[in-house]
């Protein structure tokens, strides 16, 4: 079993018969998928759930897990979904897969916030790491032109060479699920920002800016796979605490 595997189905096991359910995006929540698909076919669970992304939509009907919106659900009891880092204090960068936004108002309705890892995600803080950052296409250059005063680089994300309905990807901006744009900034002088949070704030101020992948204080407890097997951090008041292994 590789770690992604081992974080994605270990957090599986949090959700419960009648629960409703946030379901992130991303190769290790995929595994959290796969198995709660199994569980459904093998267990009695009745589940409603609310993906972040379409393709986690499209996965999660294909694996025959019911579907809920915001229509109908105001509180998720457990949203489980992956990151692209996590911090020792455990805030995070997401948006690799670019489904910050609706990543953000599903981990935001959640009564638990999981968090599923493998080791390499650990990192030490956020100095030099894109933070990925969705804004809207209109004047995007001016919006990118805000971001770069206080940026030490930052790029336009492009679609990927084989993406889905790309025809030049060099020159096709990746869209997302909503519309929108991203592009991935550094910030080399994180110190003299102050913090994520910060940071966060700062760039939310700014004209154009729909939402940054910077999570930060929200993670109520992370799995990280690793080749021990899964280790699991709750947190606890405002602070994190290592459980034994299967403890969960
Ligand atoms: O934020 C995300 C998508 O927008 C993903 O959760 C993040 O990129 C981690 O992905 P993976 O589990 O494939 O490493």
């Amino acid at each position: 079993m590789n770690k992604k595997q081992t974080a994605g189905q270990k957090a599986a096991e949090w959700i419960k018969d009648g629960m409703k359910v946030g379901l992130g995006t991303g190769s290790t929540v995929y595994y959290t998928i796969l198995e709660l698909g199994e569980r459904l076919k093998n267990e009695r669970l009745q589940i409603d759930a609310i993906p972040t992304s379409k393709e986690t939509e499209k996965l999660a009907q294909s694996l025959g897990i019911p579907l809920t919106t915001f229509a109908d659900v105001t509180r998720l009891d457990v949203v489980i979904d992956g990151a692209d880092a996590v911090t020792p204090t455990y805030d995070l960068i997401k948006g690799g897969g670019g489904a910050l936004l609706r990543e953000k108002l599903v981990a935001k309705s959640a009564d638990t916030f999981i968090v599923v890892v493998d080791d390499s995600k650990q990192v030490n803080d956020f100095k030099g790491l894109p933070i990925p950052i969705e804004i809207v296409p209109f004047a995007f250059q001016t919006t990118m032109q805000r971001i770069s005063t206080f940026s030490s680089e930052l790029a336009l994300r492009m679609k990927k060479p084989n993406a889905v309905g790309a025809v030049n990807a060099v020159n096709e901006p990746f869209v997302t699920d909503n519309g929108n744009y991203v592009v991935d900034a550094k910030f080399a002088h994180m110190d003299s920002i102050g913090s994520p949070a910060k940071l966060h704030e700062k760039l939310k101020s700014l004209t154009g800016v729909v939402e940054t992948g910077l999570f930060t204080g929200m993670a109520d407890i992370v799995v990280v796979g690793c080749d021990e097997g899964a280790k699991v951090f709750r947190k606890v008041n405002a602070d994190y605490h290592a459980e034994a292994l299967n403890d969960f």
